[in-house]
């Protein structure tokens, strides 16, 4: 599995976007770090021939509005239409009842491939109660991973809900990812980039259950090792994106915390 972090540089995957206004310029530079392609849109126009020339596709929920509430349906039915991957970030669902209606129509018209949310956002579409504010989860105390399987098995998709330790699954296989450091909660976009490293490598690979733990343990492992001289957070945002361009199968092989439980 870490020799995707070779195969994504190779490859040079384009990676489609309809994400928010916050964080969009992260994610951009996010995914050419890792070694894909960015592309960006917020329009009707193009959706059909933007879709059809993509590797893989991230609706990002994040500054919904009016207007774009079915500009991420039509993507993401055309994203299926074309055989593209397509991933959800759910930013903030559990936050207001627009959010929540977005979110389960999205998730009813369109087939995602993963759904990447922070532990608090994939409890709540999984019908469990949360602890959260806003788009930040507060939900790391306890072990959630059959919780997690559960929301996977009902979604029928791979599921990738980080936190503390982040936990990744189709259902059955699980990955536990022990990296990271809180500094990650510091910055803003640190679970939309992991939604664009993950849609990098879903370009690349057929493997969603893969490319979804890879994109996951790139972000929590460089954080981890951007944070290694407790750098204040301005610079530790920076660090992060070196991290992120420098990150090779050495290093994976050195530092990942990562556990594999199979079903038995
Ligand atoms: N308490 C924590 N300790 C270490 N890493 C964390 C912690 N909480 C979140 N992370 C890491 O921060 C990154 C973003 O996750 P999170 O903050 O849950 O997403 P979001 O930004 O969508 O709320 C992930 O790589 C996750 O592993
Ligand atoms: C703060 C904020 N508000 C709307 S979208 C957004 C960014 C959320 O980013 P992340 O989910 O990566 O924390
Ligand atoms: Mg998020």
């Amino acid at each position: 599995m870490f020799n995707l972090i070779e195969k994504v540089k190779d490859v040079n995957p384009l990676v489609l976007h309809y994400t928010n206004n916050v964080t969009i310029n992260d994610c951009a530079n996010i995914t050419l770090a890792l070694g894909a392609s960015p592309l960006m849109s917020f329009s009707y126009e193009e959706v059909e021939d933007i879709v059809k020339i993509a590797n893989s596709v991230v609706i990002n929920i994040g500054t919904m509005n009016s207007e774009l509430l079915n500009l991420y349906l039509i993507a993401g039915k055309v994203a299926n239409k074309y055989k593209k991957p397509v991933i959800l970030d759910p930013v903030g669902v559990f936050a207001t009842e627009a959010r929540t209606n977005l979110t389960n129509k999205l998730l009813n018209e369109v087939k995602f491939d993963v759904v990447k949310g922070n532990i608090a956002e994939i409890k709540f579409i999984g019908g469990f109660d949360v602890k959260g504010k806003g788009v930040d989860s507060f939900d790391d105390e306890t072990d959630c991973t059959e919780i997690i399987k559960k929301v996977a098995k009902k979604l029928e998709c791979v599921v990738a809900a980080t936190g503390k330790t982040d936990i990744i699954t189709d259902g059955d296989s699980v990955y536990k990812i022990n990296n990271g450091t809180k500094k990650l909660k510091g910055i803003t976009g640190t679970g939309c980039m992991s939604a664009s490293l993950i849609a990098s490598f879903l370009g690349c690979d057929k493997n969603t259950l893969e490319c979804a733990t890879m994109g996951i343990l790139t972000m929590s492992l460089c954080g981890e090792l951007a944070d290694s001289q407790n750098p204040a957070i301005g610079s530790f945002k920076v660090n992060l994106m070196d991290e992120v361009y420098s990150l090779n199968v050495d290093k994976l092989n050195t530092y990942a915390k990562i556990e594999e439980l199979v079903l038995a």
